[in-house]
């Protein structure tokens, strides 16, 4: 059912600090202007890479979902990865059918790249927060 890597989710306390390490040191070279996603309590930033994406995410107000991420991981960390699939609401589906807990209301939502998404709790994936995210028409 999943398919490519979409990107690689990466929270930090800040995506200005982030993407100078991205640039300077990794020497990343097509870095997106961060933006706000309000309505899921972050502020996200693309690194583009060859096959994939890293997606750098803030905190957007004290209700952000990565708060308490953070105050663990003081310095950020790898928070999560999400994969393509052909049909969001059938996998939406198929998770909950096969005993995974679907996160939120359980209806996708409209992610940072435009297309609708859903994030099942890590405890039913390895300790690893996984988004599946509706593959886009036009490829990433
Ligand atoms: C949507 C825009 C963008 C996109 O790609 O389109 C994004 O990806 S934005 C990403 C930020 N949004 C989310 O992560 C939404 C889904 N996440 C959540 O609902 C929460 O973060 C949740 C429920 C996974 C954890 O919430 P919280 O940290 O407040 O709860 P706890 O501290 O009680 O943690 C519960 C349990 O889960 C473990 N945990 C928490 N975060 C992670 C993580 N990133 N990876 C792995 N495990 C995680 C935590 O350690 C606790 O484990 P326990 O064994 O119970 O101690
Ligand atoms: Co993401």
């Amino acid at each position: 059912m999943i398919g490519k890597l979409n990107h690689v989710g990466v929270a930090t306390p800040s995506i200005e600090n982030s993407v100078a390490m991205y640039r300077d040191l990794l020497g990343a070279t097509r870095i997106h202007e961060k933006f706000a996603m309000p309505d899921q309590g972050v502020w996200v930033c693309f690194v583009d890479l060859p096959n994939s994406q890293i997606e750098l995410i803030e905190p957007y107000d004290d209700k952000s979902p990565i708060k308490n991420f953070l105050a663990k991981n003081p310095q950020g960390g790898q928070h999560h990865i999400c994969f393509e699939v052909k049909d969001i609401i059938a996998a939406r589906d198929e998770m909950i059918a096969k005993g995974a807990t679907v996160l939120g209301t359980g209806e996708p939502r409209i992610g940072a790249h435009g297309v609708p998404i859903i994030f099942l709790h890590p405890k039913n994936t390895g300790g690893v927060l996984v988004e599946l995210m509706q593959e886009p028409a036009h490829g990433h």
